[in-house]
């Protein structure tokens, strides 16, 4: 059973939410998922990942958490071109323009978005953002 990775940076668990549920749909459709906390993953280690899942919730002025989230994003980079990466996060108030801004420079980078973009939540994910995250896993999983 091959792995897939979760890789999130969290504040207060909203994030954090999302990427257990999409485990959950990984693990459903048949794969090992490996979700972890940007901390303890290097974007190297990530290299020869065709399928993989970022989670990041907007920070500062729309946009990633700076301090890990966004060195981690710009190292992984390079490594993207081809692969299949899901992206997930929550927000609290703006337009989802970290969202769309990440989408982009992903693809730029060569990298397909799974489910064609990223799956958001205002503050802490309802029933039905789980659900869409639950499927998404699956489909990951497939991917
Ligand atoms: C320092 C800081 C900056 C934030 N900036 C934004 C922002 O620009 N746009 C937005 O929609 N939400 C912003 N938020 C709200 C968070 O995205 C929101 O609280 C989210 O649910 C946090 O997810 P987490 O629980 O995974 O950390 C900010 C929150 C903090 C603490």
């Amino acid at each position: 059973m091959s792995k897939i990775n979760v890789v999130y940076w969290s504040g207060t668990g909203n994030t954090k939410a999302m990427a257990e549920k999409l485990g959950e749909g990984i693990e459903a459709g048949g794969k090992e998922a490996n979700v972890s906390e940007v901390y303890s993953v290097k974007a190297e280690s990530l290299k020869e990942d065709a399928v993989l899942a970022l989670g990041c919730p907007s920070m500062g002025a729309e946009v990633l958490e700076e301090e890990a989230m966004e060195p981690f994003v710009a190292e992984l980079e390079q490594y993207v071109q081809g692969k299949k990466i899901a992206l997930f996060g929550s927000y609290g108030w703006g337009n989802c323009e970290w969202m769309r801004d990440w989408e982009q420079r992903l693809k730029d980078s060569g990298a397909e978005i799974v489910g064609g973009e990223g799956v958001t939540c205002l503050n802490e994910a309802d029933e039905d953002t789980l659900d869409v995250l639950f499927e998404l896993g699956k489909k990951l999983a497939k991917a």
